[in-house]
């Protein structure tokens, strides 16, 4: 399989704090790929590198052979690339459909003067954007809460609703950070579940996530990391084998 993402050299520095240091690994097209490690190994600086929240202090990040390492979100979202966040960011005051709408915008047609008069294109394009969004909520397991407020959903579903809001934006590298965190073990295996259905569809996959029993299920390949810097690599089966992988969980435990 060829490689979507290539990252090289990665290094982020906050002040005298090395977050990321000199990391590389690439993501293979239409694969699952976990990133995990002890708390504070640098795992979230690395998702917020990729995704373009930080500009990286040293080293180069390839989508696709383009370098993209500094580009903001909304500009990577038009090369394909989008993520959820271990916070929800759903909009409470909105409906549960209007937040998946949000992260539709981007295929909207939304000239000003259409938008003005309401043209009929326009229009169209709204009823095909929420037919879309009602489309993803069903698929992420959502589809009986197409008409709920937002504030009015459970957790679980909240973490589902976010993922078909990044789904919206019809992404080609979909980056989820933790998906799996506040969720009870039911819920655990349907997130998994979801996961590979996304997977299935073509999108690549990168996950940050602390549950190892869903890394372990779902990944084909796993990056660990430990006090920033790349630890080890390699399959489920390789990782676990791994004695400086087990040394530095029991070593965190
Ligand atoms: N904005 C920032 N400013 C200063 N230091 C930061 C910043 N973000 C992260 N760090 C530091 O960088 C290191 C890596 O943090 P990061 O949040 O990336 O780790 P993590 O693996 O995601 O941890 P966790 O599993 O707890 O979420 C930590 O020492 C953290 O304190």
């Amino acid at each position: 399989m060829s490689a979507m993402l290539e990252v090289a050299g990665l290094s982020k520095t906050f002040g005298g704090v090395k977050a990321v240091q000199d990391v590389s690994f690439s993501v293979a097209k239409g694969s699952i790929h976990s990133v995990i490690g002890p708390n504070g190994a640098g795992k979230t600086t690395l998702f917020n590198l990729i995704t373009g929240v930080y500009t990286p202090s040293a080293g180069s990040i390839r989508l696709d052979g383009e370098e993209i390492g500094g580009m903001r979100p909304d500009v990577l979202a038009t090369r394909g690339m989008n993520r959820t966040f271990q916070n929800l960011q759903i909009c409470f005051n909105m409906s549960a459909l209007e937040n998946v709408l949000v992260g539709r915008h981007l295929h909207l047609d939304r000239s000003f003067f259409k938008a003005m008069f309401r043209l009929p294109a326009i229009t169209r394009g709204d009823a095909a954007a929420r037919e879309h969004a009602a489309g993803l909520m069903e698929f992420v397991g959502c589809g009986k809460h197409v008409r709920a407020q937002a504030n009015s959903l459970s957790y679980g579903v909240l973490k589902r609703l976010e993922i078909a809001r990044a789904l919206a934006a019809e992404p080609r590298i979909l980056l989820l950070d933790e998906p799996a965190a506040g969720l009870n073990p039911k819920e655990t295996v349907e997130i998994d579940e979801l996961i590979q259905k996304i997977a299935a569809t073509g999108i690549t996959v990168v996950l940050v996530e602390h549950d190892m029993k869903l890394v372990m299920h779902i990944s084909d390949h796993i990056l660990v990391l430990d006090y920033g810097r790349k630890l080890a690599e390699g399959t489920p089966a390789e990782v676990r084998a791994n004695p400086d992988v087990i040394a530095a969980y029991l070593g965190a435990a």
